[in-house]
């Protein structure tokens, strides 16, 4: 039986430094609205609440800012991603900020706890950071670490106490307790931007990061076949698309970590698509459209929605 797209809209910015991200949701609508396509006409969707209030909160845990929303609004996407691929649906995902993919995640394992879970994970930032060693502490820069359980110690700066622990911990757990994915099962492609705890988490792990030269170099083609080789073992796959994987000079900088010498639009549909046609992908996200922060029109959101329309394309054609 064939699955039906639901689309998620999940307007949440707090895991961010800056604010704005939530808006990045209705400025992709708006891109489609003014290029006369009706594609968010065509597919239901949901439209989660949010913990975005919590901004207003003053910050105390300042190694993991509005932990315990985050948690939340993480727990609130999980819970729709399950109950969306048990109706028989595929959750196609537009999130604010990049915390949410924790959700995405752990609702994807909710749904299939037995199942092997791969992640490919595009992106200028690792994401790999846990308040223990983030340097901002922004939990948009944590969701892989909380994914795969792993608090990397061993590159330890900072002190967790109280509700930051607890909530952290709490992250961990969401959708099934602890790890929801292997390290040996995550791939990055396009990360370009990280600190030092990340780049020794990122080796001492042993995941791969496909960079920009190197998916041109090699061609990429060549390089998504190889992530789906290693990912063989892995009965399902999660993809999850930052723009800031795009390179910020080329496309635009409204995005809230904004990176040059990125990939353009053109790659990321091709890399998406052809791990689509391996027809094991189980939810795909798309994160971190800022449409305050661009100063081209709303030219990011343009970009995000291309990719957006020819990834249903495809998704269209495998589901
Ligand atoms: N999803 C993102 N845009 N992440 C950016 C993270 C930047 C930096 N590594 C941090 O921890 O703050």
């Amino acid at each position: 039986m064939s699955k039906s797209i639901k689309i998620i809209k999940n307007r949440s910015d707090i895991g961010a430094g800056t604010r704005g991200s939530d808006l990045g949701i209705d400025a992709i609508e708006i891109a489609a609205i003014n290029e006369k396509n009706d594609y968010f006409n065509q597919f239901d969707f949901e439209d989660l609440e949010t913990e975005n209030e919590s901004i207003y909160n003053k910050v105390t845990n300042s190694f993991a800012k509005r932990v315990k929303s985050v948690y939340e609004q993480c727990e609130r996407l999980s819970t729709s991603v399950a109950r969306n691929i048990n109706e028989g649906n595929f959750p196609l995902v537009i999130s604010g900020d990049h915390s949410s993919a924790l959700g995405t995640i752990s609702g994807i394992k909710a749904a299939h706890p037995n199942k092997r879970l791969g992640v490919v994970w595009i992106d200028a930032h690792a994401d790999i950071h846990s308040p223990y060693t983030s340097p901002s502490g922004n939990i948009h820069g944590m969701p892989l670490a909380a994914a795969l359980a792993d608090d990397n110690l061993d590159c330890q700066i900072n002190e967790v106490t109280g509700d930051t622990e607890k909530y952290w911990n709490a992250m961990k757990n969401i959708g099934v307790d602890g790890a929801k994915v292997l390290a040996q099962d995550v791939v990055y492609f396009g990360v370009r931007d990280t600190e030092e705890p990340e780049d020794k988490q990122i080796a001492k792990l042993g995941i791969k990061n496909y960079m920009v030269h190197e998916v041109r170099y090699r061609g990429l083609e060549t390089c998504v076949n190889e992530v789906l080789d290693t990912m063989s073992n892995c009965d399902m796959i999660y993809i999850s698309f930052d723009v800031d994987s795009m390179d910020c000079d080329l496309i635009s900088y409204g995005t809230g970590t904004p990176v040059p010498k990125g990939f353009d639009q053109h790659e990321i549909i091709a890399i998406i698509n052809q791990l689509l046609a391996s027809k094991k992908v189980a939810s795909v996200e798309f994160v971190e459209v800022n449409p305050l922060l661009d100063f081209k029109g709303n030219k990011m959101a343009e970009t995000a929605f291309e990719v957006l329309d020819a990834v249903t394309k495809q998704l269209k054609e495998v589901l």
